[in-house]
């Protein structure tokens, strides 16, 4: 099955076979392959139609994932969908993914706060599996249990529903600092309890790793700098932010959020580390009930070229947004939490596109999966225009000189390599009636 297998290039044509390395005395580094048998694995196995067979199906189901997972597929989770009663009957996990055994000095108790989002769960799977005892709160506003259910059970893995804007007490080493809807229909949804989760949660977060004297990493974001006038961003822009408009529940929720972390650091010594991260994708970009392809331009686009619907290009699509691939940003996030960079670091890709240029760029790659994989030859999806948002910045692309001089840290994955697996992702779990 290996010889199927799909392979990707880093940006220098070197295959990427693991992710991660070993830096600042934490290794980080585990296969790709790994990794996909997590996020690309199947939540459930359809039943056959009483007229085909039924182990048939599923063995096609298999061979599918092992192009991506080369069969690493011993701990899937079999439960079964049962299309007549639109019923789905779950089991437990016979075998937990293998993780790393630390001995207890190196095993770190790591607390991810809003660890069942998007970058959070990405985040837990590479810290479970590198043997540490991680910690989940979420309140799953955005979040959902089924980006990290292969982990419940396990005795390194704990998951507590509760919202940061409470008090949160927990013995930890270290805390990432994630909780906060990141998407702007999301975090426009309830602007009060957008500020609310930044700045209160952030205050909650700071006090406990003030008490337990853990490491805090706060994700902030290159929504910090606005609409910039300055091109690329560096971290020493100040910004450009409207604080009365609509996306100043969250622009201005983050700078008070770092302006909080830098309080407790200078005041009460406590051990910070800030990211501010350019626009992400990847697997796992949940479909809430809020909206259902999350909002952000990536899932949007996918999703509306899947299903053969327009795409829809806000403004004239000359804005520019640079986008990273999640893998990437974990690898910047493991590397910034265990380096010793107190100042804010960007991570971002800096393979900046026009929205309208990624539109095409989108529509190409499914189309081209779609041949690839089903050998289906699709008619191209219309590109339509809406208004744009209020203070959608007009161009961004992140300045990651300090990144490379302090982390070792350059972005590896090239958009178009992301993006083919993402579309893979999406399209599986259209098949399997998932989304
Ligand atoms: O994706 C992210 O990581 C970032 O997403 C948002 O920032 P934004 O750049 O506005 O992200 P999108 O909503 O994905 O929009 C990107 C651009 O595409 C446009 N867009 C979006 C959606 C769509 O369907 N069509 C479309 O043209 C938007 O107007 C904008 O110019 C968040 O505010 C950031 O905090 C977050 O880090």
């Amino acid at each position: 099955m290996a010889s199927s297998a799909i392979r990707v290039l880093d940006k220098s044509g070197q295959e990427i076979k693991t992710v991660g390395f070993n830096r600042f005395g934490f290794d980080c580094e585990v296969p790709i392959d790994v990794l996909r048998s997590l996020y690309l694995r199947p939540h459930y196995v359809l039943t056959a139609p009483s007229n085909t067979d039924f182990s048939q199906e599923d063995a096609k189901e298999e061979e599918l994932h092992a192009k991506f997972t080369r069969g690493l597929s011993s701990y899937q989770s079999k439960s079964i969908f049962h299309p007549d009663t639109y019923s789905i009957s779950y089991t437990t996990l016979t075998r937990f993914p293998p993780v790393k055994l630390l001995s207890p000095l190196e095993r770190k108790r790591i607390l991810v706060t809003g660890g069942a989002g998007f970058v959070g769960s990405h985040l837990v799977d590479r810290l479970m599996l590198l043997g540490h005892e991680v910690t989940v709160i979420d309140n799953f506003f955005t979040g959902s249990k089924t980006t990290i259910s292969h982990w419940i059970g396990h005795p390194n893995f704990e998951m507590v529903r509760h919202d940061v804007v409470e008090p949160f007490m927990i013995e930890c080493d270290q805390i990432y600092h994630l909780a906060c809807p990141a998407s702007p229909p999301h975090y426009q949804f309830n602007a009060v309890k957008t500020i609310k989760t930044s700045f209160m949660g952030t205050l909650n977060m700071l006090g406990l790793a003030k008490r337990t004297k853990a490491r805090f990493l706060i994700t902030s974001t290159s929504e910090v700098y606005g609409d910039p006038e300055v091109h690329p961003q560096h971290e020493d822009y100040w910004g450009h932010v409207n604080p009365i408009g609509p996306r100043a529940c969250y622009d201005e929720g983050k700078r008070v959020a770092e302006t909080l972390t830098y309080g407790f650091h200078r005041q009460d010594g406590v051990d910070v580390r800030v990211a501010r991260i350019f626009n992400t994708y990847g697997t796992f970009i949940l479909l809430s009930h809020l909206n259902p392809a999350d909002g952000r331009v990536v899932s949007n686009f996918i999703m509306q070229a899947l299903r053969g619907e327009d795409m829809t290009v806000y403004g004239d699509g000359t804005q520019t947004r640079s986008f990273q691939y999640i893998h990437d940003l974990i690898d910047g996030l493991i590397a910034l939490m265990n380096s010793k960079e107190t100042r804010p670091v960007n991570i971002g890709n800096g393979d900046e596109f026009t929205i309208g240029d990624f539109a095409r760029l989108v529509r190409d790659t499914v189309k081209k999966v779609k041949k690839e994989d089903d050998g289906v030859e699709t008619p191209p999806v219309n590109i339509i225009h809406k208004p744009i948002p209020t203070d959608d910045p007009q161009k961004r692309r992140p300045d990651t000189s300090r990144a490379k001089e302090t982390l070792d840290w350059q972005p590896r994955w090239t958009v178009e390599m992301g993006l083919e697996e993402m579309v893979r992702y999406y399209k599986a779990k259209l098949t399997e009636g998932s989304l």
